[in-house]
């Protein structure tokens, strides 16, 4: 297992810049979310010379790159913006994640292998897509395979013991797989680091699945008929069983509220560079908080 990570980590994760273009921006990249002055003002009163300067000066800068972003008048531009965001965003998150994993969660076809992909270019982390590493440590090659040649339960508990190998390690992004919420063990695992859940909405995700083909989804691929139905009523059944699961995540990355920010009607307009951006912007937002309430407990002992 250990070596198979070793093998993988030598391999590239490209993305960055070759996302699609063409799309209306909204100048939605002002302060994350849930990140208020006044919560801005309690981290200063509390004290962290870290978190003060970082909050502040993160804030100066957004504002900044949010006008550029605004004006921009070409897609080229408007490419160009997001990228600078995102690099100034995560030289911003990087010191304080102090090495800790993030873990994808969600969906499949939620997007978690491509912006994870992101997110490790940018953050200089190693990327791994724990389906990959599944596939390694029992010497079959693919999750199909696995599920026609085992069973499903076979597979997760290759999935637990490959999310128990990586929870001791560092500055890795960990694309999952859809189910691994399922299993208590396995959060237990990843909140070893920071997990954040991609969560898009169903036709997106029957859409996208459609045009790549189940292929490679096993759970997905049953019966007959037109592909995108298909996908959407299973996605259905599984999106209701582990719905409440998915919210154990540290932070929730919801296209549809990134879409409104930025005044698209339709979540397929949003480039992946965005999500990455905006999950950038929640696993800073997470970190903020964290620092005050560990801050808070100090100042209570
Ligand atoms: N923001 C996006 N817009 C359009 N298509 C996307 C986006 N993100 C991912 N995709 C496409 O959706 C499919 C599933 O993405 P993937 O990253 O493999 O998801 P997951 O790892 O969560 O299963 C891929 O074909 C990918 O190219
Ligand atoms: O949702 C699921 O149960 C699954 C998702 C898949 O990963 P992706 O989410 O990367 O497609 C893969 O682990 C397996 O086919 C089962």
């Amino acid at each position: 297992m250990m070596e198979a990570i070793a093998a993988l980590s030598l391999q590239s994760s490209p993305w960055i810049g070759s996302e699609r273009t063409g799309r209306k921006t909204g100048g939605f990249f002002r302060i994350p979310s849930g990140f208020s002055d006044e919560r801005r003002v309690k981290t200063l009163k509390l004290g962290d010379s870290r978190w003060s300067r970082t909050a502040v000066g993160s804030r100066h800068l957004e504002l900044k790159i949010s006008s550029s972003y605004k004006k921009s008048g070409d897609n080229f531009n408007n490419s160009v913006d997001e990228a600078l965001i995102l690099k100034r965003k995560s030289e911003d998150v990087l010191p304080y994640l102090n090495g800790r994993c993030i873990y994808l969660v969600g969906m499949m076809g939620s997007g978690k292998t491509t912006v994870g992909k992101i997110l490790s270019e940018v953050l200089g982390y190693s990327f791994f897509d724990s389906d990959k590493l599944v596939e390694q440590a029992v010497g079959i090659a693919s999750i199909a395979q696995i599920f026609k040649e085992h069973s499903e339960a076979f597979f997760r508990d290759n999935e637990s013991k490959v999310l128990r190998d990586l929870s001791s390690m560092h500055r890795l992004v960990v694309a999952t797989g859809g189910g691994a919420v399922i299993r208590p063990i396995n959060w237990k695992y990843m909140k070893q680091g920071i997990t954040i859940w991609l969560d898009v909405p169903l036709d997106a995700l029957a859409r996208r699945i459609a045009a790549v083909g189940t292929d490679s989804r096993p759970l997905l691929h049953q019966g007959s008929g037109d592909p995108y139905k298909k996908a959407f009523v299973k996605l259905t059944t599984l999106s209701e069983q582990r719905g409440k699961a998915y919210t154990n995540a540290d932070a929730r990355v919801s296209l549809e509220y990134i879409a409104a920010q930025q005044g698209h009607g339709d979540v397929s307009a949003l480039t992946p560079t965005a999500i990455a951006i905006e999950a950038l912007m929640k696993i800073e937002c997470f970190l903020i908080e964290n620092a005050v309430v560990s801050n808070s407990s100090h100042l209570q002992e």
